[in-house]
């Protein structure tokens, strides 16, 4: 397996404004940028490779537009998925109810693409906890239900974007290294477990 090439698709989801494109910024150009939003239309494509052990997994990234306007085409987008990213804003609970429509979407037509839930805007949930509009207990146990791992991140200050991107490839890498192992009819006895990445701060 050594130096071998991993490349997937990871697409993200979720209701406009609630920062995809932030993360995506943040994530592959390590900024923040500041000045009027502009809605994302249609999709943009991003790639970067992330260093997984040995290993080199290159993740495509399908930054969606979040407006309902748009919802037909990122259905387009999340196809052949290995990884969805659905994000909401911990400052509008609204945006937590689109998360639960995402789930259904991509559990009824992509069942094996791995689902990450990203609780998004943390600084301003940290620097005011009367700005929390979506419980964290909630979440946890949606997570829970349907399996996926839960991060909150900040685009703004860069708080676990990161982690949630590593643990993609690093899951990314495993799944396909499972693949390849179970071909030759080894059994991993692997368990992965729902988990949650808190503020960094904490
Ligand atoms: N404070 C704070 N603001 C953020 C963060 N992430 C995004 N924002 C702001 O939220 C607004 C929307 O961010 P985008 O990244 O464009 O949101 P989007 O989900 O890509 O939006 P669509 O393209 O419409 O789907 C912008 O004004 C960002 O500056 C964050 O982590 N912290």
């Amino acid at each position: 397996m050594s130096g071998q090439r991993v490349d997937a698709k990871v697409v993200m989801l979720g209701k406009e404004s609630v920062g995809k494109t932030s993360l995506v910024e943040r994530f592959v150009h390590h900024r923040f940028l500041v000045g009027p939003y502009q809605n994302t239309i249609g999709a943009a494509f991003v790639a970067r490779q992330v260093q997984v052990g040995d290993k080199v997994v290159t993740l495509g990234i399908w930054d969606t537009a979040g407006s309902e306007r748009y919802e037909a085409m990122s259905r387009i987008y999340y196809r052949g998925a290995k990884a969805a990213i659905v994000c909401f804003d911990l400052t509008d609970s609204s945006s937590f109810l689109r998360v639960k429509f995402w789930v259904k979407e991509l559990q009824n037509c992509e069942e094996h693409c791995k689902i990450y839930l990203c609780g998004t805007k943390n600084d301003l949930v940290e620097s005011d906890r009367s700005m929390r509009q979506v419980d964290y207990h909630d979440v946890q146990d949606f997570a829970d239900e349907i399996k996926a791992q839960l991060f909150e991140t900040s685009s703004k200050n860069g708080c676990n974007v990161d982690k949630l991107f590593e643990k993609v490839a690093e899951d990314i890498n495993n799944t396909a290294f499972q693949h390849i192992t179970e071909e030759q009819g080894v059994d991993l006895g692997q368990k992965k477990n729902a988990y949650f990445y808190s503020c960094c701060n904490h």
